[in-house]
């Protein structure tokens, strides 16, 4: 990052108040009588509705809204584990794009929890404050026993964002890269470098839409993850291939697709001139790719290129799902984001990036015209039309699928973040 950056970046977070988030009051305080209402004696009469009915507190705080981000800061962005109190600008950042993008509110948490149990149990004693948890930038193997301890002890969703909402967009993506470069996912050979939170999920998810298993080649620190390894935990162990590749270089030859869940400047340009023709590169770890779209471009004028940035073509991001499958899975109040509403966010999103743009998207990013190509393979995350699509097909699959304790909104499809409550006329 430039110098001018930098400082363009620090001055943003500091200037003119610190950080990135505040909160509002949503209710009159003016006068004596409203006090009354908002606090003693008026807060009582909830008080006792909700000790009666804990789920009127939907009704009457507002916990229906509201999600916590929750992190460890063990695996901020790529930058590796930096401690709770270092995450908190990520998840400042967080709480903003559930705000901005689809008029959730959110909290953000970052818990200094000596191991896995801790966190768990400081999470599970709050849960009931939010309508749903987003753990975030929690670190591999932990983050996967801490998701499913509080799946299991929480009544409201849980969701690893690292895992889930960056498979959905990297699933979407890499479906219509595919197809542009006139390739099936049943049929590509797919090198993941990275074995983490990310990687494992999104090969998962790819495995659900498609890909084959054997097909498909994961990469950690130590090389190719196979079947003659005893040091590989059960997750990695999911993806050992039967193979006798063993570099990263055995890998790419020939390979359709690289995904980078990883480290910054880990895809050498000799490498990526050993893979196919129209390779797929989606080089998606944060800031710093595994490599940049320049060099990747002067390399290859045949490759389909995408990073985590928002400052290029092609955003492969978690931005593009877990604000609007929040919107989707708060407005049913949905028990669980499952499978079946993580796939509905897939081709919603996939198919969303083949229609017309909207003329605000293309003045938010100067251009005359942006239509489904190389260059753009996902709907862009200021798109409006992401709210009303994927919340849609969220809030539908939950339905259809069992968890949802609401029926499908009346006031669906959202036009706006300013619709989010519906019809609050009393
Ligand atoms: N674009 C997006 O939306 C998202 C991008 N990411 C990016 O993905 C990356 C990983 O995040 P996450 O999964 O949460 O973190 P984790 O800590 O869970 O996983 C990191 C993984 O990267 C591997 N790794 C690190 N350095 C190397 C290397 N030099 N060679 C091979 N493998 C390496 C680690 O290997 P080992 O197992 O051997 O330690 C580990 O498997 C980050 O850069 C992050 O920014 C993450 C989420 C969303
Ligand atoms: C985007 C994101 O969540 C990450 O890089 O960790
Ligand atoms: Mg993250």
């Amino acid at each position: 990052m430039s110098d001018q950056m930098k400082k363009a970046a620090l001055d943003y977070h500091a200037l003119p108040i610190p950080g990135k988030m505040s909160t509002e009051i949503s209710k009159p305080t003016q006068t004596a009588k409203d006090l009354a209402l908002a606090y003693s004696p008026g807060v009582a009469e909830p008080v006792r509705e909700i000790a009666k009915d804990p789920d009127t507190a939907y009704k009457y705080t507002g916990k229906g809204n509201l999600v916590c981000v929750i992190s460890d800061g063990s695996a901020i962005l790529g930058l590796g584990n930096l401690g709770p109190q270092a995450s908190k600008p990520v998840m400042e950042g967080k709480s903003l794009l559930f705000k901005r993008f689809a008029g959730v509110n959110s909290t953000d948490l970052e818990i200094d929890a000596e191991s896995p149990q801790a966190f768990i149990d400081t999470v599970a004693r709050i849960a009931d404050s939010f309508g749903g948890i987003n753990l975030e930038d929690i670190k591999a193997p932990e983050c996967f026993e801490i998701e499913r301890a509080l799946i299991e002890k929480c009544n409201i969703p849980v969701f690893h964002d690292d895992q889930h909402g960056t498979a959905i967009v990297t699933a979407a993506g890499l479906l219509n890269a595919l197809s542009l470069a006139g390739k099936k996912l049943e049929d590509a050979r797919v090198v993941c470098l990275g074995a983490g939170a990310a990687a494992i999920a999104c090969m998962k998810l790819l495995v659900a839409c498609g890909a084959r298993m054997e097909n498909i080649f994961m990469l950690d620190r130590k090389g190719v993850i196979h079947s003659g390894r005893d040091d590989l935990n059960q997750y990695k162990t999911m993806f050992a291939n039967d193979t006798d590749k063993r570099t990263m270089n055995d890998a790419l030859d020939g390979a359709d697709v690289f995904i980078g869940l990883s480290g910054p400047d880990l895809l050498k340009p000799e490498q990526l001139k050993m893979m196919a023709p129209n390779p797929v590169v989606f080089a998606c770890s944060n800031p710093d790719p595994e490599i940049s779209p320049k060099l990747a471009h002067e390399t290859r004028d045949d490759v389909i290129m995408a990073t985590g940035r928002s400052d290029y073509p092609n955003q492969v991001n978690n931005v593009l799902g877990f604000p609007f499958i929040f919107r989707g899975a708060l407005d049913v109040r949905a028990s669980a984001i499952n499978e079946e509403m993580k796939v509905a966010a897939v081709h919603a999103l996939k198919d969303l990036a083949r229609e017309p743009v909207p003329q605000e998207v293309l003045e938010a990013y100067e251009l005359n015209t942006m239509e489904f190509s190389r260059e753009y393979i996902l709907p862009k995350p200021t798109d409006p039309r992401l709210l009303g699509t994927l919340a849609a097909a969220v809030a539908q699959a939950a339905v259809d699928s069992g968890v949802a304790r609401l029926p499908y909104p009346a006031h669906y499809p959202l036009k706006s973040v300013d619709e989010v409550y519906g019809n609050t006329e009393a």
